[in-house]
């Protein structure tokens, strides 16, 4: 029976799983296993730290509707760009990859604004 879309596989997630074996060394793979270890631990926080910031813009997401503010706010967004290029910078990561990635995601954030915010006006 297949799942519907909307839930977790059941199946395992295989952290051996590549398209490598019988092209390199047992030694090498092993050595790119433990790597991916970390790989898979930073991959598994970062959904948590995104899921714990959605839950915050979605109580933003509330007030403004409340209130009937506007979902985006570019003097917010301005400053918070500034202040994660200038942070992307110290940690030595690519600051236009920092700000596609806030963009990304607070474009995504404006997005379920207008929804709540869709969504009130009809109740
Ligand atoms: O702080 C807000 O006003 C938000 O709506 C949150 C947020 C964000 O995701 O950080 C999203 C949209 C705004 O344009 C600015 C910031």
């Amino acid at each position: 029976m297949s799942e519907p879309n909307n839930t977790v596989p059941s199946e395992e997630f295989d952290p051996h799983a590549s398209s490598l074996p019988g092209e390199v060394e047992q030694a090498v793979l092993d050595e790119l296993y433990a790597i991916r270890g970390s790989i898979d631990n930073f991959d598994a926080q970062l959904v948590y730290l995104l899921a714990e910031r959605f839950k915050a813009t979605q109580r933003v997401g509330l007030l403004k509707a409340r209130h009937d503010l506007p979902p985006s706010d570019p003097n917010r967004e301005k400053a918070q760009i500034q202040r994660l290029r200038s942070l992307a910078h110290e940690a030595h990561l690519d600051p236009e990859f920092a700000e596609k990635f806030l963009n990304f995601v607070i474009s995504e954030v404006i997005r379920h604004h207008q929804n709540i915010s869709d969504a009130h006006k009809n109740d």
